[in-house]
């Protein structure tokens, strides 16, 4: 059954195909110019029957008429582009029907003698350019859905941005059709649908793109659109035929349907409907027409290039390009994006965006695949042809992967450069992988990653391959660490017993870093470790410290340690779960772990931010200290012979090893604090002898103000303007003031 579908289909296309080649002249006859407007715009002719028809007046949607202002102030430099977008729009419009006729989804077709084609005319001396096509048509609703608004949300927002951008996206938002404006000061749409069982009537749209347009209904308008343009002065340039044959050429090499210039009366064909993927191979000029028709962009080349065909496990011929990487799409705009690579059945498009073929992820690439074994009807209800979709996916894919990792061992500069503009959407096709398709592109796609790593250079990316083979013997992990910059990783003291003992580490520096390493545990047989968790492994795999020889270095007994503890967790209280003393400090005296590492802790209570009950705040934290740090083991000193001090101490310790993780929401909330410990610090300084409680007799004596100003309104900023220590009363420094 399937099989004889297929064979309709074929017979279809075959007779499509023979209408095409039937000779030009003979075929064509230029049907719109029959077409009469019955009232509203002057009739061209007399009306073979004058019913009188009504003119409808409607609004541009708001939006609309704000990106028509928008387009046609910015592309005035780049005019010739409303050519390419009326070209491919008729060449859309051919396409879609050719495809809802193979595929049975439009039975009865209006004047279906009429080849598919599109044809361009122009009339110097009346300011004319006109287009036609035989394509699908619009209806009555159709033409106000489609040219009365715009079809992508969004789309106004990104023009809004900036008015250089306005041209680069023209094309890839919808706003194709109101290019015409740039050029023209009345822009008229003849229109009739192909699908009798929509209706046979013909309709005029017209507009000056300032607020509105009408619509009026027509007699005589054949299938498909002709969209006629009264040329404003200073574009009178579009009505001259050298022009526009030369517009013409450049934008239409590539479409599949015969493209004519009107010369002289006579219909002149001038593409070659050259389908570049079904050929076995194509030349460098080729490959950069076709990269530029596909992008809808009359500048740029590719970065990569890839041609693969192939008969097993599908027919498969497709072309592919990766745009260069300094116009790498934004992430802000790749929500819902529109995938770049079109899905074709021996030629003839199936679907413009192959989604369920190519994966969100790589929506940004350009290109065709076509393969024999779709049907051209494929829907998303039918199991075998979800299978058929999944398997062309999986085959291209992982092509395209590996053709990326054979371009990084080629040229590993050149690579670079690619996934730096690239990697986001790497990094995001490892969780969607996962999450969608059972991680299937998992090893290809790890084998694509690069990045800084401790023990090399600022800017020299290495692949994780490459890490593993740097690894000291008989490491288990893969560590990394997840820092905003390469500086403030280094200077961590997570980082420390790592650059220490030369240990290497990865250091990621983007915020869905943390999310791949949770998604995929590991590469190879190494698990990835973050240096900022709490991960026992993490002890057991390193080296024991080296040490210099030290004797004197103090270093806290178990008993002190207890003592400590117990402390610290009386003054921290619910702040931590844990206080522990652990070696894998070198020059810090205490850092902060939990079970999610302090970096994805900052990202989730941002993501988080104004819920209730977030729950980031309560994870537990483990305050882990180095029992041989001086800080810590004179705090050990001074736990009982000055308590107050002792308590402050402890929690600046807290502080400053929040601020090293990052956890630290707001720093403000530590200036009462820091303004004591500046006030000791100054008056340490002036000589002030805190176990006495006194200033040292060789010091100046300043304690006089001091003592008065008890009374005194003090704020921390106050009190270090005044002579002595501060004793207000409601200031911690009268706590730590040694009694
Ligand atoms: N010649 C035509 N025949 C039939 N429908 C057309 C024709 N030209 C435009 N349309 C309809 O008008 C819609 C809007 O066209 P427009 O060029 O603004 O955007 P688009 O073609 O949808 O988007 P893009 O430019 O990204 O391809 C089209 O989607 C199509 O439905």
């Amino acid at each position: 059954m399937q099989r004889l579908l297929r064979a309709g289909a074929a017979r279809h296309i075959a007779r499509v195909g023979r209408q095409a080649r039937r000779p030009e002249a003979a075929r064509y006859r230029s049907s719109f110019a029959r077409c009469v407007p019955i009232s509203g715009v002057a009739p061209s002719r007399t009306p073979r029957w004058t019913r009188p028809f009504s003119t409808e007046t409607h609004e541009f949607k708001a939006e609309t008429k704000k990106l028509l202002d928008i387009v046609a102030k910015s592309l005035y430099t780049d005019k010739e582009v409303f050519i390419r977008e009326l070209i491919s729009n008729a060449s859309d419009a051919c396409e879609k029907l050719r495809f809802l006729q193979t595929t049975q989804q439009v039975k009865d077709v209006s004047d279906a003698e009429r080849p598919l084609q599109v044809t361009l005319s122009v009339n110097e001396s009346e300011r004319k350019f006109v287009i036609e096509d035989s394509g699908i048509g619009m209806t009555h609703d159709e033409l106000i859905e489609h040219l009365g608004t715009i079809a992508k949300s969004g789309s106004l927002d990104f023009l809004q941005r900036g008015e250089s951008d306005a041209s680069k996206i023209i094309g890839q938002f919808g706003v194709g059709f109101y290019s015409t404006f740039v050029v023209a000061d009345k822009v008229e749409v003849y229109t009739k649908t192909a699908d009798k069982e929509k209706g046979e009537k013909g309709y005029l749209w017209t507009s000056d793109g300032s607020g509105s347009f009408t619509i009026t209904e027509v007699d005589e308008v054949p299938r498909g659109t002709k969209i006629e343009l009264t040329l404003k002065d200073d574009a009178t340039e579009f009505s001259k035929l050298a022009t526009v044959k030369k517009a013409a050429q450049k934008f239409s090499s590539f479409i599949d349907f015969p493209i004519y210039v009107t010369e002289e009366g006579e219909p002149k064909p001038i593409n070659k409907q050259e389908a570049l993927w079904m050929k076995s191979s194509a030349t460098e000029e080729q490959h950069l027409e076709f990269f530029r028709f596909l992008s809808g962009n009359s500048y740029g080349k590719p970065w990569y290039t890839l041609m693969y065909q192939t008969d097993a496990p599908l027919s498969i011929k497709s072309c592919f390009y990766i745009p260069d990487p300094d116009n790498a799409p934004s992430r802000m705009f790749t929500k819902d994006p529109e995938i770049g690579i079109s899905l074709h059945s021996r030629r003839v498009m199936v679907k413009k965006h192959a989604d369920g073929v190519i994966p969100k992820w790589l929506h940004w690439m350009k290109g065709i695949v076509d393969c024999e074994d779709m049907p051209m009807n494929i829907s998303r209800e039918s199991m075998q042809d979800t299978r058929l979709m999944e398997k062309l996916s999986m085959a291209v894919v992982r092509r395209i992967l590996r053709f990326l990792q054979q371009e990084a061992k080629k040229d590993p500069e050149k690579y670079q450069k690619f996934f730096r503009g690239y990697s986001y959407f790497l990094k995001a096709g490892l969780i969607e992988d996962k999450e969608g398709n059972f991680s299937r592109h998992k090893d290809d796609l790890l084998k694509l990653l690069r990045f800084e790593c401790s023990n090399k250079g600022k800017g020299e990316l290495i692949s994780l391959e490459e890490y593993i083979e740097m690894a000291k013997d008989g490491q288990q992990n893969i560590y990394y660490f997840t820092c905003p910059d390469r500086q403030t990783g280094l200077s961590s003291p997570y980082m420390e017993q790592f650059l220490q003992r030369q240990r290497n580490v990865i250091l990621m520096y983007e915020d869905i870093d943390e999310f791949v390493v949770n998604a995929i545990e590991g590469f190879k047989d190494k698990k990835f470790v973050s240096v900022d968790s709490a991960d026992k492994n993490f002890e057991l795999d390193l080296d024991k410290p080296e040490e210099p020889e030290d004797t004197d270095k103090r270093v806290l007994t178990e008993e002190e340690q207890t003592q400590m503890q117990k402390f610290i967790k009386s003054v921290l209280k619910e702040k931590v779960q844990e206080v522990k003393f652990s070696d894998r400090l070198v020059s810090s005296p205490a850092i902060v772990t939990s079970i999610i590492t302090p970096h994805m802790r900052k990202m989730m209570k941002s993501l988080m931010a104004g819920k209730e009950n977030d729950g980031f705040n309560n994870i537990p934290m483990t305050l882990e200290l180095s029992p041989k740090h001086h800080i810590v083991t004179t705090l050990q000193v001074i736990l009982e012979s000055n308590e107050p001090v002792a308590r402050i101490a402890v929690e600046q310790l807290y502080d400053n090893a929040c601020i090293a993780a990052g956890t630290l929401d707001d720093p403000r909330v530590l200036m009462s604090r820091l303004n004591k410990v500046l006030e000791m610090f100054v008056y340490q300084g002036a000589g002030y002898d805190y176990a006495k409680g006194e200033y040292r007799s060789s010091e100046p004596k300043v304690e006089e103000t001091a003592k008065t100003s008890k009374d005194t309104e003090s704020s921390p900023e106050s009190s270090s303007g005044s002579t002595g220590p501060s004793s207000n009363s409601s200031s911690k420094f009268e706590e730590v003031k040694p009694q």
